[in-house]
């Protein structure tokens, strides 16, 4: 994949990608259908590769079936030929073997796939017009607990996926600060949380989100015995309910891009007049600017779309150069920045500006 610092160098390379552009979404469901029906498995197990008719009696799929999708397969060069045989090509390997790329692709095809043909729409309303594949919802959030079976586990696997890796990296940044209250805004199902109250347990931590998010949480927290060092308080950030002022560090974990650059200027102002004089608030967020690798730069541009598509119409992955502007345009002042936590997560350690 070029970044979107190169170019593809020829004509023929250029019309070549523009090609995979335009039938993109066949080799997507091409894959899922290889993944799904068994048969990326079966290849993958099969040393010397494996030919259509053994494809098909594995599967039960017919001859043309298996035909098509290895010809398709081998075209996008998930699979390659050898003789009448196929076998999985590096891409092959990592569709099937790496959990970072499965998360990615049930994302996509159980919350994104269908939505995403109303992008254009969504772009001119300004409003998540995707969501309504899901139901009459003004955004994803209050419908999260709602969704399809397939769909809920799939953003929720897909939220903790890189979210979980930062967490164990980020922790000790947090414990050096000395909390006694923590606010964890934001806090979906707790794993946050949690991971804070089992590592200190003189810590209290105060969940701040939606009421159907707290209602999660809480099944969760009862059931890892930590309901004594973690509450809950409902509240919805975009309207004006006054926020509770006890904790000495405010905790906001890919919270943020949830919402547009005025409503993160209006959050933080009302963060900043809750805040206790010496409290700090932790951000951790994920920036398109600050990724090391082409592909992931890819994979969070393409996640701005699925918020603006299907999460709420208005918010997105930021630069980091913008967001910081906002954390100063709303009385903030960065003390420490941590880049490369977790999977490109970016720790930042502010505090109110005098
Ligand atoms: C992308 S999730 C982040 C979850 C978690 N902090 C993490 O790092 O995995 C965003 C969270 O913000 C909450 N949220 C979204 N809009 C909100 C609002 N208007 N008020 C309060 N919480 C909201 C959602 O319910 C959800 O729990």
């Amino acid at each position: 994949m070029p970044s979107s610092k190169e170019s593809p160098r020829s004509a023929l390379a250029a019309i070549s990608l523009a090609q995979q552009i335009a039938f993109g979404p066949v080799l997507f469901q091409t894959v899922w259908a290889l993944r799904e029906s068994g048969l990326l498995a079966a290849i993958d197990s099969c040393q010397q590769g494996m030919n259509v008719a053994d494809a098909a009696s594995r599967t039960g799929l017919s001859r043309y079936a298996v035909s098509v999708l290895f010809d398709m397969a081998v075209s996008g060069q998930v699979l390659a030929r050898q003789e009448d045989r196929v076998v999985l090509t590096a891409v092959g390997h990592f569709l099937l073997h790496d959990a970072m790329t499965r998360v990615n692709m049930d994302f996509t095809q159980h919350v994104c796939y269908h939505a995403m043909a109303s992008l254009l729409p969504s772009l001119q309303q300004g409003k998540p017009v995707g969501l309504q594949v899901f139901g009459d919802w003004p955004t994803i959030y209050p419908a999260l607990s709602q969704l399809p079976e397939a769909a809920k586990h799939s953003w929720f696997a897909f939220d903790h996926f890189y979210s979980d890796r930062a967490f164990d990296a980020v922790l000790p940044h947090i414990l050096d600060l000395h909390p006694t209250h923590l606010y964890d805004v934001g806090g979906n199902t707790g794993k946050w949380a949690m991971t804070c109250a089992a590592a200190d347990p003189a810590l209290r931590v105060t969940i701040l989100d939606l009421p159907q998010q707290l209602a999660l949480a809480s099944v969760a927290i009862q059931q890892a015995g930590l309901a004594a060092q973690i509450d809950g308080h409902a509240v919805d950030l975009l309207t004006e309910t006054p926020l509770p002022a006890e904790a000495d560090l405010w905790w906001m974990s890919q919270f943020l891009d949830c919402f547009s650059e005025e409503q993160i200027v209006s959050i933080l102002q009302r963060v900043r007049r809750s805040m206790k004089p010496q409290a700090r608030l932790a951000i951790l967020e994920l920036f398109w600017d600050r990724q090391p690798f082409a592909a992931a730069e890819f994979s969070l541009n393409a996640t701005s779309l699925y918020f603006t598509c299907l999460a709420n119409g208005n918010s997105r992955f930021y630069h980091s150069a913008v967001f910081i502007a906002l954390l100063q345009q709303a009385g903030f002042r960065i003390e420490q920045e941590f880049d490369q936590i977790g999977r490109g997560h970016t720790l930042l350690i502010v505090a109110p500006s005098p």
